[in-house]
């Protein structure tokens, strides 16, 4: 186990230079639930953007498409009609986040398991984890060592029932080997494991991120790091770490709508120009 520092990540992080365009840097695709839930989907395809992706695609339910339209801009937009359209449209992204607010029922089931199919890297979150309840061997057989789970406590437990007892790191690295998977388990000291045994807890937890909607920005942030193809272990913690950095620089009164806007002032500290 190590303390989730910058040092372990910083010189991997992925910064844009004099050839890169915005296919080059990285395709996000983010899968949106129905029509009355869309601003999970929007909160982490934000993040998506904001990490350095160079293109973000909400993937959503055709009904949604009406509502999404009008609330985004630099963020595209392709309804899909079934599990088979979502894996033949997300076919050209380099990596997925899939879960939040999706829905608790097979279509979210279905949808996880046609893009699995796809070389895409994968974060799973919220109804994309709860979903899995009492089967989670179905999920557990279409992962891929490149793809992050990102459960909260109560996640976990619906996954990987009576496990915590262990404590929290090595229940999250035995999660992480029972997945085959990046497993971040959320909370005020974030524990990220990885299948090959790496393992970090973050330091500078914030309690301004007790708030509705700040895991899917999170999922959003992980998915932007990836999409720049970074490793997933160094993206689960360097997008834990930044997430962290930017609630407690904005402080008292944040939203989750404010930790994108956020992002920058964390990126430009990190940053070193050559
Ligand atoms: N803008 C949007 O559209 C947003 C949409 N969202 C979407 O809504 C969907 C459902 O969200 P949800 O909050 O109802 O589900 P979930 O978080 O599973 O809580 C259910 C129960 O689990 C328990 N629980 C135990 N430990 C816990 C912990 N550490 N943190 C939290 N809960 C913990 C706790 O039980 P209790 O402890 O109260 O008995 C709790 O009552 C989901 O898809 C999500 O993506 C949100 O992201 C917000 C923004
Ligand atoms: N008291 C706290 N201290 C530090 N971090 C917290 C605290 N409460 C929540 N968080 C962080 O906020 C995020 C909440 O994620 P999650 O529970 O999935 O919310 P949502 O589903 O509303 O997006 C996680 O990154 C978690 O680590």
């Amino acid at each position: 186990m190590q303390t989730n520092d910058p040092a372990i990540w910083r010189k991997n992080l992925p910064w844009p230079d004099r050839n890169t365009h915005k296919h080059t840097r990285g395709r996000l695709g983010v899968v949106s639930g129905r029509a009355h839930q869309t601003g999970a989907a929007r909160l982490a395809a934000r993040a998506g953007l904001r990490m350095g992706a160079g293109l973000v695609r909400l993937f959503c339910p055709p009904e949604a498409a009406s509502v999404i339209a009008p609330a985004v801009e630099a963020i595209m937009l392709t309804p899909f009609s079934n599990a088979d359209a979502l894996a033949r449209e997300t076919e050209a992204m380099d990596a997925l986040v899939i879960g939040p607010a999706a829905g608790l029922d097979e279509m979210t089931v279905a949808n996880i398991s046609a893009v699995s199919q796809g070389g895409a890297a994968l974060v799973i979150d919220a109804d994309g984890l709860s979903v899995f309840k009492g089967r989670s061997g179905d999920l557990f057989a279409v992962l891929d060592r490149d793809d992050v789970l990102t459960p909260h406590e109560g996640e976990f437990e619906r996954l990987f029932p009576g496990l915590m007892d262990q404590g929290r790191e090595k229940a999250a690295l035995e999660a992480s080997r029972r997945a085959q998977a990046v497993v971040v388990l959320k909370g005020f000291e974030t524990v990220i494991a990885a299948p090959d045994g790496r393992c970090a807890v973050n330091p500078n937890g914030s309690p301004w991120l007790a708030t509705a909607g700040s895991g899917d920005v999170l999922s959003g942030m992980i998915g932007g790091l990836l999409a720049q193809r970074m490793d997933s272990f160094d993206a689960a913690c360097a997008a834990t770490w930044i997430h962290a950095q930017a609630a407690s620089a904005f402080g008292p009164g944040m939203i989750s709508e404010d930790l994108p806007e956020m992002l920058p002032r964390v990126l430009m500290s990190l940053w070193k120009p050559d």
